[in-house]
């Protein structure tokens, strides 16, 4: 069994990702309403995933349980936290999660706050490590795997041993505010927005050029919209503070958007508006 927690956009997205290869999963969290949406959202996603062929054929998809407390961890194989990028709170967690299952490996699904750093909060540091898992989860087959100063070879066979049996390729890096990923995406979705802030081009146009003169698959505004514009400005924060580079904190147009509750798919209306394709 795997106890996720956070049931939000990642934490639904990696339950659907277990439970489709025969994984039970626990999903939980604090707000009640969150775990329902949670496991209705993963529900979604396994049948989605099971449209796109991202499930093994023949395994029966194994069941999801909401619950509400850190007790949730007791008996797990694995632990992964997938809850707001906030560090106080995450520490928070990992700690009570620790003392709950002890000797139990954690997985840290954090954007970019460094894993040593969310080490400190545990009794045995060598149990934590961070897996990136990217959005959708269930249909995005390779994941960074970050291996902290301090995180033993115990938690780090035990992640990539979980991510092969769910069909996931594991790219271990060092630790680093943003990782390799969020180190070069999300400085890129910023000034993509402050592209549209400077009224260069509207949003549609930026999206446009970059899928159709370089190649970026989705456009970085609709990726921005995928991630969820309050996390990613969460992951900028984060990274302007750890590397001291002013550049990186979230522009305004971002945190206009993210006041609004205009927070991108997960809310009907980030950069682009879903609310038609959502209805
Ligand atoms: N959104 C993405 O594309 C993406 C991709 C990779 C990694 N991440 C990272 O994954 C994590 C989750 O991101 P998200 O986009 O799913 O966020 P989200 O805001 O959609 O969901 C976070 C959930 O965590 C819950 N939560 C907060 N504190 C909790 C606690 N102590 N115990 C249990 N639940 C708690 C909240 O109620 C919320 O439902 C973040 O660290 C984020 O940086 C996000």
């Amino acid at each position: 069994m795997i106890t996720v927690f956070g049931a939000g956009t990642m934490g639904s997205a990696i339950a659907a990702l277990a439970c489709g290869h025969g994984l039970p999963v626990t999903l939980v969290d604090t707000d009640p309403n969150a775990a329902e949406a949670g496991i209705a959202r993963a529900r979604t996603g396994l049948r989605h995933g099971a449209l796109m062929g991202a499930f093994p054929q023949g395994v029966e998809h194994a069941p999801i349980t909401a619950a509400h407390s850190p007790d949730a961890a007791a008996g797990a194989e694995i632990v992964i936290e997938a809850i707001t990028e906030d560090t106080a709170r995450k520490a928070k967690l990992l700690a009570e999660v620790a003392a709950v299952a002890p000797g139990v490996p954690l997985v840290t699904n954090t954007s970019g706050i460094p894993v040593d750093e969310l080490a400190d909060a545990v009794p045995d540091p060598s149990w934590l490590v961070g897996a990136h898992f990217m959005n959708p989860a269930y249909l995005i087959a390779l994941t960074e795997v970050i291996r902290g100063p301090r995180t033993g070879e115990a938690a780090l066979a035990a992640i990539t041993g979980v991510l092969e049996r769910l069909g996931r390729r594991a790219i271990v890096v060092s630790d680093s505010p943003g990782f390799v990923t969020s180190r070069l995406l999300h400085p890129m979705l910023n000034d993509a927005a402050r592209v549209v802030q400077a009224g260069t081009a509207t949003a549609e146009q930026v999206d446009e050029l970059m899928r159709g003169c370089l190649g970026h698959r989705t456009g970085p505004l609709a990726t921005a919209d995928l991630i969820g514009l309050d996390n990613l400005a969460d992951a900028l924060s984060a990274l302007a503070e750890r590397t001291g580079d002013p550049q990186h904190a979230p522009c305004a147009l971002l945190l206009e958007k993210v006041a609004a509750g205009d927070h991108g798919r997960k809310t009907g209306r980030g950069f682009f508006d879903y609310r038609k394709v959502l209805s």
